[in-house]
């Protein structure tokens, strides 16, 4: 690992409204480090990629990409830099083929080659490559997402609930993949409710509750501090 962050958060802070969703959240991630990001439903995970990403920009603090502030970019911009993500619920083009809807997000690519094929494969849609995108379960819409977001090359990926629904055997397949894309150097923030899926990935998670940072470190020590505790369990 690298001694300098790929990417730093300093006190980002988002309101919708009058609702503070994130309160000067602060941290930093490493190439080929994965992070988990848990916390209890509405407590900003989402929010927190949202921001990363450029889907919505931060009020107050810095987000920190290669050295460079990118919290006033647009998402078009933010991913062509080498961040990207997956959704909590799936985007695709539903009348493009799988294919079609992997070589649109290759167009984004910043650096070095996009091998389709090899994102089909890594994604386990090779079979699927000709059919609308639309007609695949949503299992598979979520792993064509992924894909479309591996297209991209991207040096940071954010993974927004990705387990949910899935069986063990998929799970299996995500946690090897996503490993090794870490292994690659990748860096990846994934936001998961699975902890033992997320143990199994990460050294290292950071606990939010009602958008600030409760916890950092590894998991089951998460699973030992008072303050998790009870943002967990409602105080
Ligand atoms: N665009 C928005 N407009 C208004 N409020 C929003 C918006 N997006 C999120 N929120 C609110 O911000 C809070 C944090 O939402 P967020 O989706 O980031 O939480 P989360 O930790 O990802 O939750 P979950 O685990 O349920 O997905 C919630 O109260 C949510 O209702």
């Amino acid at each position: 690992m690298s001694s300098e962050p790929l990417l730093r958060l300093e006190n980002v802070g988002k309101r919708f409204g009058g609702l503070t969703v994130l309160d000067q959240l602060s941290f930093s991630v490493h190439g080929g480090e994965i992070v988990g990001l848990v916390g209890p439903n509405g407590s900003g995970k989402t929010t927190t990629i949202n921001v990363i990403s450029g889907v919505h920009q931060a009020d107050v603090g810095r987000v920190i990409f290669e050295g460079h502030e990118i919290q006033r970019l647009p998402s078009f911009r933010i991913a062509h830099r080498g961040i990207n993500r997956s959704f909590q619920v799936p985007k695709c083009f539903r009348e493009m083929s799988v294919r079609e809807n992997v070589e649109v997000a290759a167009t984004f690519a910043n650096r070095g080659e996009v091998e389709i094929d090899g994102i089909l494969e890594q994604v386990g849609l090779t079979s699927q490559a000709d059919i609308q995108a639309g007609s695949l379960t949503v299992n598979q819409q979520k792993m064509l997402d992924l894909g479309r977001a591996l297209a991209t090359n991207p040096r940071i990926l954010l993974v927004d609930e990705i387990g949910a629904g899935l069986n063990p055997a998929e799970l299996g397949g995500i946690a090897s993949l996503l490993t090794s894309l870490a292994a690659r150097g990748i860096a990846l923030i994934v936001v998961e409710h699975l902890l033992d899926f997320l143990n199994r990935i990460t050294n290292r998670v950071i606990v939010l509750g009602a958008g600030r940072l409760l916890f950092e470190g590894p998991l089951k020590e998460a699973s030992q501090d008072p303050e998790v505790v009870a943002a967990f369990i409602g105080g």
